[in-house]
């Protein structure tokens, strides 16, 4: 600028010349926008001086107005031109020995230069307070920059803290929710259940009503029934009755008329005894009559008697006994009067005619009692046969009365069981009804409970989703936090860790190369080593002593590793001399779980929190590569049957793995097999397939030593379907081969070959670093395959819209499936990833001068600034598609 202004012509000084106090305010500017105090009123003075000094031909006349002039103490301003021109001012003395003049000019003219020097020396001590304002300013911003760096991590705490609890208030929010769901549930089953109940008394309530209404009628036909057959029975027994008093009478009568004929019998046979008995008398009356027909006398007297007889015999000839009496007393008197009786034989055989009618009368009469009795006879009898009818139909009445009885019996006790029943059954309807009103009434408080409950579920779900919001916010802070911070520490930092001595390490050495400084300053953070005696300091970032677990150093990278999932490119890559311990750190010790390395628990936070971030609304896919770069080339550690390491040149010789640039001026490395994974336990197996088909062999340095550079790829990406929100993260974990002396590992041949290239492409990274940190212009990437990956190691789809095609084919086939597709990178080294590197360090005394190297080049990254990181997110577009980073 200077140079520009002297081409200038002089006769413009105000464009030519600037003042001396001017020149740095574009550096003030630039330095912190502090201006330095201008005095123009002294520089128009000085200009006014100048021109003095010049002869008034060179300065025009001054424009402002002009302030303290004629001060002491005003300053002058010169020009470079001014100063030039005063240093190359020569005397004007017309005569050479006018020594007064020449004193005079000379005078003036070193009036003038220490104005000059009076003015240098006022911009100069300018310049001091003006540096020691900046340095003010500077330690102030500094300090801020401190605070500001406590505040963040106070917040950070306090933020993390705040998402735990939410996090725990969340897992109570859902635990009650699950809770008083479970409990709605079992109450809307319990209701169902209380419905269906409800309905089933209903229809029992119903097919009862019927039943009652059937068995009510049934009941008043079975009443009337009853009482038809009451009457019925009333009427048999009525007729029993009418049959029984006549049997009775019959039976009465037919022992009257027994009584009768027993007495007509006894009666009968009197007479019949009287009978022959008076045959006898009549046979010997007739004997006697032959002989005392003689006595007339007697006739008349038997003729009296026979009158006198004739006339009591209407009044005793029906009496048995008095004719017996009579016969007797007759016989008796015509015995006792035989002798007199002659006389009255007449009479006697009137008697006896009298008799014999009397007799004729009697047989009629006996004829008529005979009659009378056969009569009688005929009627016991018949009154017998009508008795053992009348038996019989008693019996059959009695029968017919037993089945009336039974058959009362049978319909009373069908009528009282159906009583029963019907008892029962409105007893079972009066249960029914009340059962019906119950579950009427806990239908009712279930409803409302429901209610409350769909309420208070209503109200968990609005806080619950306040709750999620507030998470998703403190989410969103925390990863914006989280993110700050790690720009604060810087977008590529260095961690260093030693490993512990191992058996083939040199032992017996007294002296220790490797020791830890115990200051509060670099604890934790510096490392010591030392050589020929003289000890050499560095600090990073962190650095592992050799009793650092796996799990210790994983808790400081697992940060980084979320900012994979936040949609970041990360990057973690381990370097440092051959048998340091960059595979230990990286994958761990085989069948050892918990010396597992950073990748496998990498990959299980990547899985669980994926897992975590899911009740967020987030989902992710992931895709995985591995490739190793051997000898300059690059290998497909996931191609199909690639088992062994010869293996792997026969089967992929075909295979191109080349790094190309698409039109859009992306990068991609052809033919790599991408796999589409969902577990950690999927990553684990290609890990170990990875693993297996990597070139190690060994060397003097190491038993299993890492031939060339691994580079495990993580593709990251995710969608919030409530926010609408995509990020696009990748972690790259990176195993580089060791660095190693040629002298040292005494190879030979592929050996040799193989540790030429390691060491080619490590010293390539080193340079791209270094370039990235000076911000030149062209950084050397294309100097070794390792650098180019690694400028581009954001897997992303080589063809837009091809994403979903991948994704259907490979979840035909996930797991292991292989698929060629062209894949694009985007820088990862520098660029807007955040890079992390491990330098590993062996403590073997042996090696220090390897681990020196390797602490001066980590020293010398751990200065860098390679980039600002930056997130890879955006908001879903209608065709779904996944944008690149
Ligand atoms: N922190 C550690 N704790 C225990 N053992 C370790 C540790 N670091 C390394 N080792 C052991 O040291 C040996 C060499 O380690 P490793 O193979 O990881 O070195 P490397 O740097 O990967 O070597 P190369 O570059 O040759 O592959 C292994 O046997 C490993 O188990």
């Amino acid at each position: 600028m200077a140079s520009k202004n002297q081409n200038k012509p002089p006769s413009s000084p105000s464009h030519s010349k600037y003042s001396i106090g001017e020149v740095p305010l574009d550096k003030r500017r630039r330095i912190g926008n502090t201006k330095m105090p201008l005095n123009t009123g002294t520089r128009m003075q000085s200009r006014q001086a100048f021109s003095v000094v010049n002869g008034g031909q060179d300065l025009p006349p001054t424009s402002g107005p002009s302030n303290n002039s004629g001060s002491e103490s005003t300053v002058t301003e010169f020009t470079k031109e001014d100063v030039e021109a005063l240093l190359n001012e020569k005397l004007r003395i017309k005569n050479k020995f006018n020594y007064k003049e020449k004193s005079e000019q000379m005078a003036d003219c070193i009036k003038r230069l220490k104005q000059c020097v009076k003015w240098f020396q006022q911009v100069e001590g300018n310049y001091v307070t003006e540096q020691d304002k900046l340095k003010n300013v500077l330690e102030l911003a500094e300090k801020k920059c401190n605070d500001m760096d406590l505040l963040m991590k106070a917040k950070e705490d306090e933020f993390n803290s705040i998402i735990m609890e939410m996090g725990n208030n969340l897992e109570s929010l859902q635990e009650k929710f699950a809770k008083e769901e479970h409990d709605k549930n079992d109450a809307l089953d319990s209701f169902a259940r209380e419905k269906e109940s409800r309905l089933a008394a209903e229809r029992l309530q119903a097919s009862l009503s019927e039943e009652l209404k059937r068995t009510q009628i049934d009941n008043a036909g079975a009443n009337q029934k009853i009482q038809s057959l009451n009457d019925m029975y009333k009427r048999l027994q009525e007729y029993n009755t009418s049959l029984q008093q006549y049997n009775s009478k019959l039976q009465s009568d037919v022992h009257a008329t027994n009584e009768t004929l027993k007495r007509v019998e006894t009666e009968k046979a009197a007479v019949v005894e009287n009978l022959s008995t008076l045959r006898g008398h009549y046979t010997s009356l007739q004997e006697q009559l032959t002989s005392s027909r003689v006595s007339a006398e007697l006739s008349f007297d038997i003729s009296t008697i026979h009158t006198n007889f004739s006339r009591l015999w209407p009044d005793l000839r029906c009496n048995p006994a008095f004719l017996f009496f009579f016969g007797g007393s007759l016989i008796a008197l015509l015995y006792h009067e035989n002798i007199f009786s002659l006389t009255y034989l007449h009479e006697a055989l009137k008697q006896k005619e009298a008799l014999g009618i009397e007799v004729a009368c009697l047989r009629g009469d006996l004829q008529q009692v005979r009659d009378d009795r056969d009569h009688q006879l005929s009627q016991v009898k018949a009154l017998s046969a009508e008795v053992e009818i009348y038996r019989e139909s008693t019996g059959k009445s009695a029968a017919m009365l037993d089945n009336l009885h039974l058959k009362t019996n049978e319909l009373e006790s069908t009528c009282l069981s159906q009583s029963e029943k019907i008892r029962r059954l409105q007893e079972q309807l009066g249960f029914a009804e009340k059962k019906l009103q119950l579950s009427d009434m806990s239908a009712t408080e279930t409803r409302a409970v429901f209610e409350e409950q769909k309420a208070s579920i209503l109200e968990l779900q609005n806080r619950l989703s306040d709750a999620e919001s507030k998470i998703v916010e403190g989410e969103k802070l925390r990863k914006k936090l989280h993110n700050t911070i790690l720009e604060l520490k810087g977008n590529i930092r260095v961690f260093c860790r030693v490993r512990p001595f191992l058996s083939d390490d040199e032992v017996g050495t007294d002296t220790k190369v490797v020791s830890f400084p115990t200051s509060t300053e670099s604890l934790g953070r510096g490392i010591d080593l030392t050589q020929n005696g003289q000890k050499l300091s560095f600090t990073f970032d962190k650095v592992f002593v050799p009793e650092a677990a796996q799990e210790d150093v994983f808790v400081e990278i697992s940060q980084l590793v979320q900012s994979a999932l936040d949609g970041y490119k990360v990057c973690i890559f381990a370097y440092g001399q051959t048998g340091s311990g960059k595979t230990y750190t990286m994958m761990g010790k085989p069948g050892t779980p918990h010396q597992k390395g950073l990748i496998p628990r990498s990959l299980e936070q990547v899985f669980e929190t994926r897992q975590i971030l899911q009740a967020q609304g987030w989902k992710y896919e992931m895709q995985v590569s591995m490739l190793e770069i051997y000898n300059e080339t690059i290998r497909d550690l996931l191609a199909p049957n690639r088992s062994g390491f010869d293996a792997s040149r026969a089967e992929n010789a075909g295979k191109q793995y080349a790094i190309k640039h698409d039109a859009n001026g992306n990068t991609y490395v052809s033919d790599l097999t991408i796999v589409d994974v969902r577990s950690s336990k999927e990553v684990s197996y290609l890990l170990d397939r990875a693993a297996q088909s990597r070139s190690v062999s060994k060397t003097q340095m190491n038993e299993q030593s890492s031939r060339s550079h691994f580079v495990f790829t993580l593709r990251i990406m995710g969608v919030n379907e409530s926010t609408d929100q995509q990020v696009q993260g990748v972690l790259n974990l990176i195993d580089l081969a060791g660095s190693e002396r040629l002298s040292k590992s005494g190879s030979t041949g592929d050996r040799l070959k193989e540790t030429q290239a390691i060491n080619k492409s490590l010293s390539s990274l080193s340079d791209v670093i270094f370039s990235l940190a000076k911000k030149e212009e062209h950084i050397p990437y294309r100097n070794s395959k390792l650098t180019y990956l690694l400028q581009v190691t954001d897997i992303t789809l080589g063809l837009p819209g091809n994403y979903n095609k991948l994704s259907e084919s490979t979840c035909l086939f996930h797991g292991c499936l292989n698929i060629f597709f062209p894949y694009l990178f985007q820088p990862c080294l520098g660029g807007d990833s955040k890079t992390l590197m491990f330098v590993n360090v062996s403590p073997d005394p042996s090696s220090v001068g390897e681990s020196l190297c390797s602490l001066r080049f980590a020293a010398r990254v751990n200065a860098c600034e390679i980039g600002v990181p930056r997130r890879q997110t955006n908001l879903r577009s209608s065709d779904s598609r996944l944008s690149i980073g």
